[in-house]
């Protein structure tokens, strides 16, 4: 189920850290956790895919930023990984999806009128969700692109087909502005993983998403 709180991990975080704020964001209800490490080597990003997946258990989906290859090769490894979420440089989401198969999800970035149009030009069931944002300036991305703000995300969800998740500095305080602007949930980075207590902070993100509902 991709509505809810999507947790993207930090590639600035030691190993320890990351894996404990994974699984307290997952105890605490979050419902996907993207690996995203853009400085990893396949080798050491199909490793932290496999840890984070045993860290998760199943009670989240795990999907891999970028990397549909890694995700495969951590399959292969035996872990349990659902599927990739892709930008408008990836791995064409087609390729995606026929080589992870008809159950996995894909997610893609969209954040322009003409990623809207590419997304909607798909066949139903290529893609599963959209990424959509700035929704405020962020530090975990510096080369992101423009905000968005609530209310271009809520005109994009608006024209758009397919469920779209809210990123890009993220704050609890947004969380019922971009719910009834029409995301399906949020995606977060810092607000979760540089919290003094990631899993409450979780908690609170998974209550504002479902209250919003
Ligand atoms: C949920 C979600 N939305 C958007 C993105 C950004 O993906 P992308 O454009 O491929 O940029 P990188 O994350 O690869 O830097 C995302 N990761 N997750
Ligand atoms: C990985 C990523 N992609 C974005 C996009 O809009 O494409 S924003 C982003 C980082 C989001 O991190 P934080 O919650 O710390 O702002
Ligand atoms: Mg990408």
């Amino acid at each position: 189920m991709i509505s809810g709180l999507h947790l993207v991990t930090d590639e600035r975080l030691a190993r320890d850290r990351l894996l404990a704020v994974v699984g307290a964001a997952v105890t605490a209800g979050t419902a996907v956790v993207q690996v995203r490490a853009k400085h990893a080597t396949a080798r050491e990003l199909t490793e932290t895919v496999a840890v984070v997946s045993a860290v998760v258990s199943g009670r989240a989906l795990v999907l891999v930023n970028d990397r549909v290859d890694v995700a495969l090769a951590a399959r292969h490894g035996g872990a349990r990984v659902d599927g990739v979420h892709l930008g408008q440089e990836d791995l064409d989401p087609v390729a995606a999806r026929a080589l992870l198969g008809p159950d996995a999800t894909v997610g893609w970035t969209a954040h322009a009128p003409d990623h809207l149009r590419a997304a909607h030009a798909l066949a139903p069931g290529t893609v599963d969700y959209l990424g959509v944002g700035l929704i405020r300036p962020t530090t975990s991305k510096p080369d992101g692109p423009a905000v968005l703000g609530v209310e271009g995300f809520g005109a994009f969800a608006r024209a758009a087909a397919l469920p779209c998740i809210a990123i890009g500095g993220v704050r609890l305080e947004d969380v019922p502005g971009v719910m009834a602007a029409g995301a399906a949930g949020v995606a977060v980075v810092s607000a979760v993983s540089e919290a003094a207590d990631p899993g409450q902070t979780a908690a609170r993100f998974v209550a504002a998403i479902a209250g919003a509902r």
